[in-house]
């Protein structure tokens, strides 16, 4: 822990070191959050994933100064009796694992159903059964699709937040027809809260259900060839450092008219210590995690990254960065959007007191630098190898 310093809660309250059990630890965001626990809080961390190599630099050498309060369990938790043991050692229990990348939402979607709903099962059992709290990590696409993008194009109550503004206790959950595998995802993760939030009225459990809107940062995914696989589709911001890497061109899907808010991964991390060191404001409710003031399209992402990765890298950028390319063509059959997502942040204000800080410039300085400094020579020399003729 850095400093000597009391840690109190929101309320004035001592903070007691906890035990905590991240299923999904080895993650994206569950990287974040270890670094996060190590460096700033007494917590002790049950490290639980099926791949360690994001979180080797919190793992390794033995004298790093938390190496007691970390201890990494390589399991899978579809068939892994120890999973109910490390649930019980836990005060608390934070599910991070699950299958989220879009393009295996329609192209495995019996995977995508199965990881998010069956194997969430018996953690939220587990927890439900032994009194111990969960932190359970939902989705902004359980939102699916915004009431405005049904009424005309041209219609001026598009421009109304209540048509497009994402409320955790007012929105509808607005999904495409079953043919549109995309949504397989989202309607499992919806199924699993309302199963969480069901235990929670019946039977007692103490959760907290968070929503991400896209969370970047570094670490997040792989880029393809170099630490994941040649064909693998990443989410839009692995995919877009990956092109900006090779100088290739970045693929804008069905024109890149859709909207996201990115929010950077430390500004979100902050957010998620709030609720785990202040149970009594954050049991019972669901969280819209974003950053509203954040808002481009993909297109607009895409020009904003070829400028920043211009600066950090020194190159010039290719004369025509992008290119448009079908959905159909780049996720296959089954492949469906949402159209904006804009989270309205008035309940985690009101309970947690929180605001995302950093700017989408800032944010992508800083990650194009992280990208650039990664993966800059490890690409050179992939792609300085010679190509196998038959
Ligand atoms: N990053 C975002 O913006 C975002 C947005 C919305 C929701 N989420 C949710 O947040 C959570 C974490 O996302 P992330 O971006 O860190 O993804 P990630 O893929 O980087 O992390 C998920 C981790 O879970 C592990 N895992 C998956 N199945 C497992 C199993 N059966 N047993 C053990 N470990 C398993 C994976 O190995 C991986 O390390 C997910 O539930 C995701 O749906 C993330
Ligand atoms: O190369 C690409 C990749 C993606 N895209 C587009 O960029 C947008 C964002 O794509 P992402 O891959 O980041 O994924 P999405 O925002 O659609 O979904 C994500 O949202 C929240 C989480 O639950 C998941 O991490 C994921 O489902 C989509 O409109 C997608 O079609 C491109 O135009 N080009």
């Amino acid at each position: 822990m850095a400093s000597g310093v009391a840690r109190v809660d929101l309320d004035g309250g001592p903070i007691k070191p906890m035990t905590i059990c991240m299923i999904g630890a080895g993650g994206f965001i569950g990287s974040h959050l270890c670094e996060k626990l190590m460096a700033e809080t007494p917590h002790k961390v049950l490290a639980l994933d099926v791949y360690s190599d994001k979180i080797k630099h919190l793992l390794e050498p033995a004298t790093l100064p938390w190496a007691d309060r970390i201890q990494f369990h390589r399991l899978n938790i579809k068939h892994d009796s120890r999973l109910e043991g490390l649930i019980k050692m836990s005060d608390l229990t934070i599910n991070l694992a699950a299958i989220c990348t879009p393009a295996d939402y329609n192209t495995r979607p019996l995977d995508t159903i199965y990881s998010n709903f069956i194997d969430a099962l018996p953690v939220v059992k587990y927890c439900s059964e032994n009194g111990k709290r969960l932190i359970h990590f939902s989705t902004c696409e359980v939102y699916g699709k915004t009431i405005g993008s049904f009424l005309p194009k041209d219609s001026p109550l598009r421009q109304d937040p209540a048509y497009y503004m994402l409320s955790e206790d007012a929105s509808p959950c607005i999904f495409g027809p079953i043919e549109k595998q995309r949504w397989s995802y989202a309607c499992a993760k919806q199924l699993i809260e309302r199963l969480i939030y069901a235990e929670g009225a019946e039977n007692g459990l103490e959760f907290t259900i968070v929503r991400p809107f896209n969370w970047i940062g570094p670490r997040m995914d792989f880029i393809p060839g170099i630490d994941g696989p040649s064909e693998g589709v990443p989410r839009v911001l692995a995919c877009f450092s990956n092109a900006l890497l090779r100088h290739q061109q970045l693929k804008l899907v069905d024109g890149g008219q859709s909207q996201r808010t990115f929010i950077f991964i430390k500004d979100a991390i902050e957010a998620v210590l709030l609720m785990i060191e202040n149970p009594a404001r954050a049991n019972g409710h669901i969280f819209n995690v974003g950053n509203p003031n954040n808002e481009v399209t993909v297109r607009q992402l895409a020009e904003m990254m070829t400028q920043v990765y211009s600066k950090v890298s020194d190159e010039a950028p290719l004369e025509v960065p992008t290119v448009d390319v079908s959905s159909k063509e780049f996720y296959g059959e089954g492949y469906d959007d949402s159209d904006k997502r804009i989270p309205d942040m008035t309940i985690i204000n009101r309970q947690l007191g929180w605001n995302p800080k950093t700017s989408l410039w800032d944010l992508l300085e800083s990650t194009l630098t992280y990208q650039h400094r990664t993966y800059a020579e490890a690409i050179k020399k992939a792609m300085s190898k010679p190509v196998a003729t038959s």
